[in-house]
């Protein structure tokens, strides 16, 4: 087995935990208030925001072939795209980015992945990543045919089953078993633990949303 789906299955009740989420059940049948997916996208914006400036900043510290995947990988997910659609449909501005605070959960994601960046080593701050990649990926794959009654809901599973997407998971997942490969047993621990770490706050981040969590 490989070493991602080694971290895999030693996560899977965390993993389980995002797809049985109140949140997503919501999103799926309809039901999700549209003020709680708002609240959801300023949220993640803050999220994306911090995630495309961690590539970069993960990037300067791996060799050359693997910071061009990573930057690569930066450029190319078409999640941008649609969730420009989703803010314009919800009348979400630049104004409500600027005036929204990141969330407790939101900051605690955000600065767990420059953690280990700057406290652990590049390889952990890679597999802290992933999770972001693969568990959207296996949402979009499982509830894009599912079918939400409500277009908007179904564009967002539809946005992480989509070829570009799960194209860039697996870009990932080859980078971080790569990396994980070229990287002694104790950094592999240090990037399993990344990757855990990660997994608990993808749990936390949709019930931050569903609860519109405040300071
Ligand atoms: C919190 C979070 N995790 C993952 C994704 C998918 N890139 C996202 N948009 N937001």
């Amino acid at each position: 087995m490989n070493y991602t789906d080694q971290w895999h299955q030693a996560v899977l009740p965390t993993w389980q935990a995002s797809f049985d989420h109140p949140f997503i059940t919501a999103l799926h049948d309809g039901t999700l208030p549209e003020d709680t997916f708002r609240y959801y996208l300023i949220q993640d914006h803050h999220y994306l925001t911090a995630f495309a400036a961690l590539h970069e900043a993960i990037a300067e510290h791996l060799p050359a072939d693997q910071a061009q995947v990573l930057l690569a990988l930066n450029e190319g997910s078409g999640e941008d795209t649609i969730r420009d659609k989703m803010h314009a449909e919800l009348g979400i501005t630049a104004t409500d980015f600027a005036t929204t605070p990141v969330a407790p959960t939101a900051y605690a994601y955000i600065s767990h992945m420059y953690y280990q960046l700057n406290e652990v080593n590049p390889q952990a701050a890679v597999a802290g990543l992933l999770p972001c990649y693969w568990l959207y990926a296996q949402i979009g794959a499982h509830l894009a045919k599912l079918t939400s009654p409500k277009p908007l809901y179904q564009a967002f599973f539809d946005a992480y089953a989509s070829d570009d997407f799960t194209t860039s998971t697996n870009q990932m997942l080859d980078l971080v078993n790569q990396t994980a490969a070229a990287s002694s047993p104790d950094v592999q621990t240090q990037m399993a633990t990344a990757f855990k770490r990660s997994a608990v706050y993808e749990s936390h981040f949709w019930q931050m949303a569903y609860q519109k969590e405040r300071w």
